[in-house]
């Protein structure tokens, strides 16, 4: 509990029985901050010529919430269920739930049984969050805390016993990469979940993972509705390729970025030291390509950055391969940085899919390999074509400071959120603020990069690239 000073206090200095340092219910986190002079400012979201309304959160005719710009379309969904009172994610003058722990608690921590479960693949930082929720839900008084071995695979397999946690338990975990407890994609139905967690006594989930995790999860917690179970289920995004949407970042992301460093400044010494040397460097980002841009323009070593949301040729008196040719002639060398999403109409399709039912990608970055050893040969000048792929290495590590402490934050609010009763909801930051978020909103779609936004400009500006149309 913090101590307060006089001076934070316009009213006056409340009695130690007014203070608690709790989060209020009713507290939100703005999510535009910008205040825009003109329409023509850079992203500028005004509603009317002179700017004088920036578009902002309204509430719809029904008692219910929605927004006219930026969480989603139509009204907003409840992200409480086993409290009474339904909450909107967005008030008039306001944005999301603000993150943290609450004076009243819905559950006695001595009837709670929670679990933990991570799922999809992995990303820096998940033993991190598990670490945290474990802490802080012993903190709170729960003794019952299992892990649930293998993503939600674990909730069907009577094998695959669930893993008792404690402090004593995760206290190092946070050292190592992966998953303490295993992930896997692909399950058991929702409806067998939901039976497993009945037979268990289970009334807390925590689940770790991605956009397909959490529309499981989302599933989850409308089943246990439909079935009155008092479940509070309660999300932790963890995508390494930052596609979740309103959230500044997700854990998992910085570390990537960092670690992705090792790998592009290998391809650049080794085309900088080879006679026309070209370096393909392929990154994660199935739809998105936060990873390859951040990654990019953090380098500075990068000529040609590759995302799903910019169409390229390879071909062409506009392609990559005619550009590269300059880059040999000019430079002498060349490094390429492309997302594993990037240019999917320019390859076969696999038409396969993965046991969740994503679609397995053909592999762009070989195939620009190929067709750059391919054109120079037949344009009768010598390349030496180097290709890295770190995706897995990448993956593994253990989270950097900054990730560490954004999954520590993470996991202590998840524990709070469900403590307070919230159910079907995700814990993120907005604005570099803690904040709860009702899950299909931040699901309905991927995000993307935005190829007008000033952060894919800083990125073309950095690689000094063309387009590729
Ligand atoms: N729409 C969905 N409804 C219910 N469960 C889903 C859905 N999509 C994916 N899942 C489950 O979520 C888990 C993780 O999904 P996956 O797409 O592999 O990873 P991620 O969560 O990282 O996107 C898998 O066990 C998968 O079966
Ligand atoms: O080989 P795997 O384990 O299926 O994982 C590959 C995928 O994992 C990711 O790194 C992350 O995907 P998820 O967020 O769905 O776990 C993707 O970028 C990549 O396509
Ligand atoms: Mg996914």
């Amino acid at each position: 509990m913090r101590t307060p000073v006089i001076e934070d206090f316009a009213g006056g200095y409340p009695s130690d029985e007014e203070w608690h340092g709790y989060i209020n219910n009713n507290d939100r986190v703005l999510l535009k901050t910008i205040y825009y002079s003109s329409h023509t400012s850079a992203g500028a979201e005004c509603i009317d010529p002179n700017c004088t309304w920036v578009e902002q959160w309204v509430r719809s005719k029904k008692q219910s919430v929605s927004v006219s710009f930026g969480c989603g379309r139509g009204t907003a969904r409840s992200m409480v269920l086993i409290v009474p009172v339904m909450i909107g994610i967005c008030s008039p003058v306001a944005g999301v739930h603000r993150a943290g722990p609450r004076e009243k608690i819905y559950f006695k921590p001595e009837e709670v049984k929670a679990a933990i479960v991570t799922c999809g693949g992995l990303c820096p930082g998940l033993n991190d969050v598990i670490r945290q929720i474990v802490i802080t839900l012993e903190i709170y008084g729960v003794k019952q805390i299992v892990g649930i071995p293998y993503g939600y695979r674990g909730f069907s397999n009577n094998e695959l016993a669930e893993m008792p946690l404690s402090r004593k338990v995760v206290q190092n975990v946070h050292l190592s990469g992966g998953s303490l407890l295993g992930v896997s994609r692909g399950g058991p139905s929702v409806s067998d979940i939901v039976d497993n967690l009945e037979e268990r006594g289970i009334n807390m989930v925590f689940v770790l993972g991605g956009n397909g995790t959490h529309a499981g999860a989302d599933a989850i917690h409308n089943e246990c509705r439909k079935r009155q179970l008092r479940v509070a289920v309660v999300g932790v995004p963890k995508t390494i390729d930052n596609d979740i949407l309103l959230m500044d970042k997700t854990f998992g992301f910085d570390t990537a970025v960092e670690e992705a460093q090792r790998a592009i400044n290998s391809a650049y010494i080794e085309a900088h030291s080879a006679y026309h040397g070209v370096g393909i460097v392929k990154l994660m980002g199935r739809s998105s390509g936060f990873i390859a841009m951040h990654a990019s323009l953090a380098s500075g070593q990068i000529d040609i950055c590759l995302i799903p949301e910019v169409p390229f040729q390879i071909h062409g008196p506009h392609g990559i391969l005619h550009h590269l040719k300059y880059l040999i002639q000019t430079k002498g060398s060349a490094v390429v940085c492309v997302a594993e999403g990037a240019g999917q109409n320019l390859i076969e399709k696999t038409n396969a899919t993965d046991a969740s039912g994503n679609m397995v990608f053909g592999d762009i970055g070989v195939h620009i390999q190929q067709e750059t050893k391919k054109y120079f040969k037949e344009a009768g000048v010598p390349v030496d074509v180097k290709y890295i792929d770190p995706t897995y290495m990448i993956r593994a590590c253990r989270a950097n400071a900054s990730d560490g402490i954004l999954c520590a934050v993470l996991g202590q609010n998840a524990v709070h959120g469900a403590f307070a009763g919230y159910s079907g909801i995700t814990v993120g930051t907005c604005n570099t603020h803690y904040v709860y978020l009702p899950i299909p909103e931040v699901i309905s779609h991927p995000r993307l990069v935005d190829p007008n936004s000033r952060m894919w400009h800083r990125c073309l500006t950095s690689t000094g690239q063309p387009d590729f149309i």
